[in-house]
């Protein structure tokens, strides 16, 4: 049986010769393909090799039955649609970690190129300038970093400041304080409290819907004016023009840039025209050791899928035989709908996680529910497609530990999964149930019992219980022309406090959580949103 692969971004030559070398596999290399070229050429693929300049979206990926596998060489996987090479029974692996050094090091060439003015100076001296005075610059040493994102950049990033004596300080929602501690770093939270307290910041989250421009104009008004940003992950985590303006506007001291949105950038995009702002055509993980170390793997996961089925740094697959995963199937979508409650709950630091089961479901194989727990819980936070497989271990390699507990006493419900997050800031729990075949259930949020659809946009208020409060709920979403299809109150006592959750057929607009929040008997409110009824996790859906 022959495969033929197609290898559409330059790939180190070590990378291709092993792939070359294996039989039963037709390399192809071709680098210059449009989008349409591509979509026609993966129809005679049965796997395809990347880098970041291919773009596999949902329409290059539509109907493409003979595709069995993407191997992406490096960490960022934002340029593949997953959930529509899951959906087609497509893997699509990554190889984490090969490059981090390589990033860690070009986010400090940039901070001290940056710092001592080294790509001016070069530009004048090379005119035939000799301009000593104009280019003195600032030390490193001393300094307070601020670290956006401590995963595997993050962390290594951290290490090589420490190295220049600079004080770093960071945030990361699944960095647990006391870990962040043990490696020398301060953790801030919330990360509002991070941006006055440093004279760098540099930025390594994955890009997101919740961490697009992580920073934007209000953040920058919190900084320091001797402030200097890096951005060596993503395009869009920073706003481009609100930077570009506060630099301008002296309100910033500088910026260096290696990731912009789009790329390339338009050659008049305001921080590659800014005299202030360096910048690097993403050359974060180019160096001869990265990509070599990218391309190995990458050829090595490939042909070990081909020659012996292995899979391997999965993003969107379980490793879990058929039977086991029909037979769980809804007890996992009602861990994971549990853990994206949580993670839109509260942006606190997490200190400890609990995943009580009782009843029927205490019997099943719970290590698999708590994954998925932890799936859903980290899933918008990680670069890392986090599956049942990894997640887990991202929450330990985090310093959390997600511990279970179990009894078979049915209790009050024939099943019940309880959930707990402890963070600096308070407390949360949640629980839920199966009710039927088909449906998951709320019926617990803190000390409130209640019975609520876990799916579509959920509003969480908590209140006092007193009279008229939900008619005014009513009136305000009907005014916004937004429609309940479901309200639930949960109390203690009567006349205390109480919470209240509404299924909502559609967002809400701001204005309309405004008004909510104006009213003086409404303590806290929450948009939580969640998949629709029925909907599982892609990594489910195989
Ligand atoms: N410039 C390059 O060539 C280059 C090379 C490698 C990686 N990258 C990019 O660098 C980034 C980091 O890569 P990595 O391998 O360290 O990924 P990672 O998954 O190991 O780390 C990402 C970290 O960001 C944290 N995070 C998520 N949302 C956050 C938020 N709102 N606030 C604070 N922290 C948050 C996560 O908890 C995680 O610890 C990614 O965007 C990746 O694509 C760029
Ligand atoms: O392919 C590259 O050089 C960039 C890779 C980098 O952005 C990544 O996410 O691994």
């Amino acid at each position: 049986m022959s495969y033929r692969v197609l290898v559409t971004d330059k790939l180190a030559e070590e990378g291709l010769e092993l792939l070359r070398a294996e039989p039963g596999l037709e390399v192809v290399v071709n680098t210059k393909l449009d989008p349409k070229a591509l979509r026609e050429a993966l129809k005679e693929a049965d796997g395809i090799v990347i880098r970041s300049g291919t773009q596999l979206t949902a329409e290059v990926l539509q109907d493409q039955t003979r595709l069995k596998v993407i191997v992406r060489a490096g960490v960022g996987v934002d340029n593949i649609d997953v959930p529509a090479a899951t959906r087609q029974g497509i893997v699509v692996m990554n190889t984490p970690g090969g490059n981090t050094v390589s990033t860690a090091e070009h986010t400090m060439a940039l901070m001290l190129a940056l710092s001592r003015n080294v790509a001016q100076a070069n530009d004048s001296l090379k005119a035939g300038r000799w301009d000593r005075n104009k280019f003195t610059g600032t030390q490193l040493g001393g300094k307070t970093l601020g670290i956006v994102g401590l995963g595997r950049v993050g962390l290594a990033v951290a290490k090589r400041a420490q190295g220049f004596d600079m004080k770093v300080v960071g945030f990361d929602p699944f960095l647990s304080a006391e870990r962040a501690a043990e490696l020398g770093i301060e953790s801030i939270s919330p990360l509002d409290d991070l941006w006055g307290r440093c004279d760098y910041i540099t930025v390594h989250t994955p890009l997101s819907a919740e961490t697009r421009n992580l920073i934007g104009p209000n953040e920058l008004a919190k900084m320091k004016p001797n402030v200097r940003i890096i951005n060596c992950a993503r395009g869009g985590l920073i706003d481009e023009a609100a930077l570009a303006e506060a630099l301008t506007a002296g309100k910033i001291a500088g910026a260096a840039v290696d990731a912009f949105d789009p790329e390339p950038p338009p050659a008049d995009n305001p921080l590659v025209t800014h005299p202030q702002v360096l910048v690097t055509p993403h050359l974060g993980a180019s160096t001869e050791e990265a990509q070599v170390s990218v391309a190995v793997e990458a050829a090595r996961l490939l042909s070990d899928f081909f020659q012996s089925g292995q899979i391997r740094f999965a993003v969107n697959m379980p490793t879990l035989d058929r039977a086991e995963l029909d037979e769980m199937r809804l007890y996992l979508d009602l861990g994971r709908r549990l853990g994206m409650l949580h993670s839109q709950m509260d942006r606190g630091t997490v200190k400890s996680a609990t995943v009580r089961y009782r009843g029927e479901v205490a019997s099943k194989n719970t290590r698999l529910i708590t994954a998925s727990f932890a799936a859903g819980w980290m899933e918008s936070a990680l670069e890392d497609q986090v599956n049942l497989v990894n997640a887990e271990i991202l929450a330990k390699e985090r310093g959390i530990t997600i511990v279970e507990e179990k009894t078979t006493d049915p209790g009050d419900f024939g099943t019940l999964i309880q959930t707990e997050v402890v963070t600096e800031k308070k407390q949360y729990v949640a629980a839920g149930t199966l009710f039927g075949k088909e449906f998951v259930r709320l019926i617990r949020l803190g000390p409130y019992r209640l019975d609520a659809h876990l799916d579509g946009n959920l509003l969480v208020f908590t209140h006092k219980d007193v009279p008229g409060l939900i008619g005014f709920i009513g009136t305000t979403f009907g005014r916004h022309n937004v429609n309940i299809a479901q309200m639930n109150v949960g109390r203690e006592q009567p006349g205390g406090e109480a919470i209240g959750v509404v299924n909502l057929d559609s967002v809400p607009p701001a204005e309309a959580l405004e008004e909510l929040k104006k009213n003086p008997a409404i303590l806290s409110v929450s948009l939580i949103k969640l998949p629709e009824a029925g909907a599982i996790a892609p990594w489910l859906a195989q």
